[in-house]
C-alpha cells in the first residue's frame, strides 16, 4: 500500500478513536445489549460511521464487513476477492468498564486470508499495522512511524493471553494442562491488545475456546504471522481462515515464533484431543 494511502488510513483510526474517546470521557455511553449477549455503544456507531465513510471514500470498489453494520448474505460476499472487515469497537466491555482496553480494528481480507491489518488503541492514540511480508509498523495519532523488530524472547515461562471479560473454563482447563509440562503466567486482557502483546514480545500464545467472531481476529493474525507465529484451528490444527459461512472462529490457538514448532504443535494437539 503506498505511502499515502498509508498515512489517510492512519488518520481515519485516528478520526475514529478519537470519536470513540469522546464517548468515553462522556456520561452517556447509550450501552445496549446485542442478540448474541455482547454490548455496544454510542462510541461503537460512531466509529463506525467514521470507517465506513472514509473507506468508501479512499477505495470506493472494495466492499466492507462491519460488525455493526448489516452483513451481506454468504451468496454474495463469498464472491467478494477482497473486502474491508472492520469491529469499530473490539472490547466494548472492557470500554463499559473504563479500563482502556479497546482497539478498534481493520483488515484487508484477500481471498480467505489477511493481506493487511491495523489494530489502533484509542486511549493512547497508537496503533500497529501490517501490510504481509512487510513487517509491522507501529503508527500514533501525530503520523510518527517506527519499524517494530520481530521480539527476541529470553524467558522460560510461557506466558499466555487469555480474554479478560470472556474467560471460559475450557481455556483454564487447557491452560493447567499447559502446566502440567511448562512454567506458565496469564495475561488476562480485552480485546486485540492480546495479539499486541504477542506482537510486542510480552505474550507467547493467545488461547480463545469461546465464541469470537473473525473481525476480532484478522488484524492480529496477520500480524502474529508475520513475526513467524501462527494461527491454528483446535479441531484440524489448520490455518484461521476468513469469509467462511459462519462468521464465528472455532476455537484456535495464536502461537508466536518461539512455540511455533512441530514439538510444542504436537504437545497442544495432544492435550486437546485427550
Ligand atoms: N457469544 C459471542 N458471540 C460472538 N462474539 C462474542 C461472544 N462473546 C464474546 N464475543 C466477542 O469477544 C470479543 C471480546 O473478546 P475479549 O474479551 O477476548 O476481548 C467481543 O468483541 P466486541 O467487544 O468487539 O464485541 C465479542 O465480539
Ligand atoms: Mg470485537
Amino acid at each position: 500500500m503506498e505511502r499515502s494511502v498509508q498515512e489517510k488510513i492512519f488518520q481515519l483510526l485516528a478520526a475514529a478513536g478519537d470519536a470513540i474517546v469522546e464517548v468515553y470521557n462522556s456520561k452517556d455511553f447509550a450501552a445496549q445489549t446485542k442478540a448474541d449477549h455482547t454490548p455496544v455503544t454510542r462510541a461503537d456507531k460512531a466509529s463506525s460511521r467514521i470507517l465506513n465513510q472514509g473507506l468508501k471514500k479512499l477505495f470506493p470498489e472494495i466492499p466492507i464487513m462491519d460488525e455493526e453494520n448489516p452483513i451481506a448474505a454468504y451468496d454474495i460476499r463469498k464472491n467478494w476477492k477482497q473486502y474491508f472487515l472492520i469491529d469499530p469497537l473490539d472490547g466494548t466491555k472492557e470500554f463499559i468498564k473504563r479500563n482502556g482496553e479497546f482497539c478498534i480494528n481493520l483488515a484487508l481480507i484477500k481471498g480467505t486470508s489477511p493481506e493487511a491489518g491495523w489494530i489502533y488503541q484509542p486511549l493512547i492514540r497508537t496503533g500497529w499495522y501490517c501490510q504481509r511480508g512487510e513487517g509491522v509498523l507501529e503508527f500514533n495519532a501525530k503520523g510518527e512511524t517506527n519499524q517494530l523488530k520481530q521480539p527476541l524472547i529470553d524467558r522460560d515461562v510461557i506466558c499466555i493471553a487469555a480474554s479478560r471479560s470472556f474467560f471460559k473454563p475450557r481455556e483454564a482447563e487447557l491452560i493447567e494442562k499447559i502446566q502440567r509440562n511448562f512454567q506458565v503466567e496469564i495475561l488476562h486482557c480485552g480485546s486485540s491488545r492480546k495479539q499486541v502483546q504477542m506482537v510486542k514480545g510480552n505474550a507467547d500464545m493467545y488461547l480463545k475456546a469461546g465464541p469470537c467472531s473473525e473481525w476480532d481476529t484478522a488484524p492480529g493474525q496477520l500480524m502474529v504471522e508475520e513475526f513467524g507465529g501462527a494461527v491454528l484451528r483446535h479441531d484440524s490444527f489448520e490455518t484461521l481462515q476468513y469469509n467462511r459461512k459462519d462468521l464465528i472462529n472455532p476455537p484456535f490457538v495464536m502461537l508466536n515464533a518461539r512455540l511455533n514448532n512441530p514439538a510444542f504443535i504436537g504437545f497442544m494437539e495432544e492435550i486437546i484431543r485427550e
